[in-house]
């Protein structure tokens, strides 16, 4: 038997096949998620079919009786694959290829097939490589013709033991390389996210397909390429953000999640997720119109907890509002109070998002008295820029700057030749809101703000 395993699953018939276990996730309609998996992969769906069980057979994953019926299927409609909605272990795939002579993919060897189609730029592409070959180490007997790519020509046969220990040592080799290629990227991310911190950033998050990129779009009149599929989006994406009575912030648009995400995806998509984990918000979109928005509401927290920012200040937007039920939509906002409910196609609601978005961002500000000498123009424009004067007061040859300002920024301002003394509490204004525990007096130094310091992003 041989079969082409180069393709994925573009343009080909498919089977979908699920087991239920009784601690694993139930759909309220099975196979629905992996369906829209498979169809934006490009594959067309010729059958379905759905087990319960209490433990997964060790051979096939299946019962005996249930891979009967598996072969049946495949036979009949003539099937080029069959995708699982389970993870499969390597012997596993083989019993299942064997006994029904089509291709055989796990849910996660699908979202990796998909990424790999969709990944745009050097850092996305590194990222999906690196996942595909961990995966794949263990499954190496059955992926010598992806393999062949990589080394050898085209013609080869199955790989003898030799030529597997090659093929292994190649692709651990290939490995150590990305990874090194990937920290590279990722230092370089940190740097220029870190670079542009002096202004507000907020970062997109949420399952895929809930509207993200629509939603970036819509807010900011960019270009981001939005599609329903999932997965449309691989690379992150900033753009500046007018907020009315605010200014501007920068948004951006993160690669969505999904349920069970692979462990390794998530690792390798670090330097993507940088701007999420460097943000000053996460807007968490959801799509309210989706029966399961809670299991992926929850799903994506997971993800969050997972790359440590679990704790990071969240708004929840319940997108597709347009489409969603009215009854879901309350019973959305009484589990989530302090939720935005928003329509990124209609525009109804984002109005109220930029107020809570500003609203929230206030959070992070204080009210200051910042001293310095009256020559001081940089310091004083940088306040400006970035904060709100209140008033100036003028003393011989220095002058006190009453002013509210992101707390971020104390520290650069005091690097600015001047005093910072935080007042308590602050009588909220537009930008206001902000309290502080206690008088906090940062000591002048002598580093004068810097060029780069002051330099303005976007
Ligand atoms: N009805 C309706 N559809 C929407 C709304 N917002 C987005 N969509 C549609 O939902 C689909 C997914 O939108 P995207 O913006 O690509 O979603 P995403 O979250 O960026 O998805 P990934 O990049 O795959 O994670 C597209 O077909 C959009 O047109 C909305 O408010 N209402
Ligand atoms: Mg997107």
């Amino acid at each position: 038997m041989e079969i082409d395993r180069k393709k994925g699953v573009h343009s080909e018939s498919a089977v979908l096949v699920g087991v239920q276990l009784p601690d694993s996730h139930e759909e309220s309609e099975p196979l629905t998620e992996l369906a829209g998996l498979v169809e934006s992969a490009g594959a067309e769906i010729v059958g379905r079919l759905h087990q319960r069980r209490e433990a997964p057979d060790p051979a096939a994953y299946l019962g005996k009786g249930k891979l009967e019926s598996l072969q049946q299927m495949v036979a009949a409609a003539e099937a080029d694959v069959i995708v699982f909605d389970n993870d499969l272990s390597p012997a596993q795939v083989r019993n299942l290829e064997q006994a029904t002579k089509v291709k055989v993919l796990d849910r996660t060897e699908l979202i990796l097939d998909i990424f790999s189609t969709r990944a745009q730029t050097h850092e996305a592409r590194l990222a999906v490589e690196l996942a595909q070959l961990e995966y794949s180490l263990p499954r190496l007997k059955r992926m010598w013709t992806h393999l062949s790519r990589l080394k050898m020509g085209v013609g080869m046969r199955g790989p003898g033991e030799k030529q597997l220990e090659t093929d292994r040592r190649l692709v651990e080799r290939r490995i150590v390389d990305l990874k090194r290629d990937l920290e590279k990227v990722l230092r370089r991310k940190e740097r220029e996210v870190a670079a542009r911190s002096d202004r507000m950033t907020v970062s997109l998050v949420g399952y895929t397909n809930a509207g993200k990129s629509t939603l970036l779009n819509r807010l900011t009149a960019g270009e981001v390429y939005a599609k329903d599929q999932l997965f449309a989006t691989l690379d992150t994406r900033t753009r500046r953000w007018r907020l009315p009575s605010w200014g501007p912030v920068l948004l951006s648009d993160t690669v969505g999640f999904i349920r069970d995400l692979p462990h390794r995806l998530i690792a390798s998509f670090k330097a993507t997720l940088e701007e999420a984990r460097q943000a000053d918000l996460l807007l968490h979109v959801a799509d309210a119109s989706n029966p399961a928005v809670f299991d992926q509401i929850k799903a994506v927290h997971s993800v969050l907890a997972e790359i440590g920012i679990d704790q990071k200040d969240t708004l929840l937007v319940l997108n597709k509002a347009d489409n969603a039920d009215d009854k879901q939509l309350a019973v959305i906002e009484s589990r989530y109070p302090g939720s935005v409910r928003v329509s990124a196609h209609t525009g109804d609601g984002l109005d109220r998002l930029e107020s809570a978005v500003s609203e929230a961002l206030s959070q992070g500000f204080v009210e200051a008295d910042v001293v310095t000498a009256v020559g001081n123009g940089k310091l004083f424009a940088y306040l400006a820029k970035h904060g709100e004067i209140l008033s100036r007061t003028f003393n011989e040859d220095r002058v006190a700057i009453h002013c509210r300002v992101p707390k971020k920024y104390l520290g650069r301002i005091a690097a600015g030749d001047a005093e910072v003394v935080v007042r308590t509490a602050s009588d909220s204004g537009v930008l206001g809101g902000g309290n502080v525990d206690g008088g906090i007096v940062l000591p002048a130094s002598d580093n004068a703000l810097s060029d780069s310091a002051m330099d303005d992003v976007a």
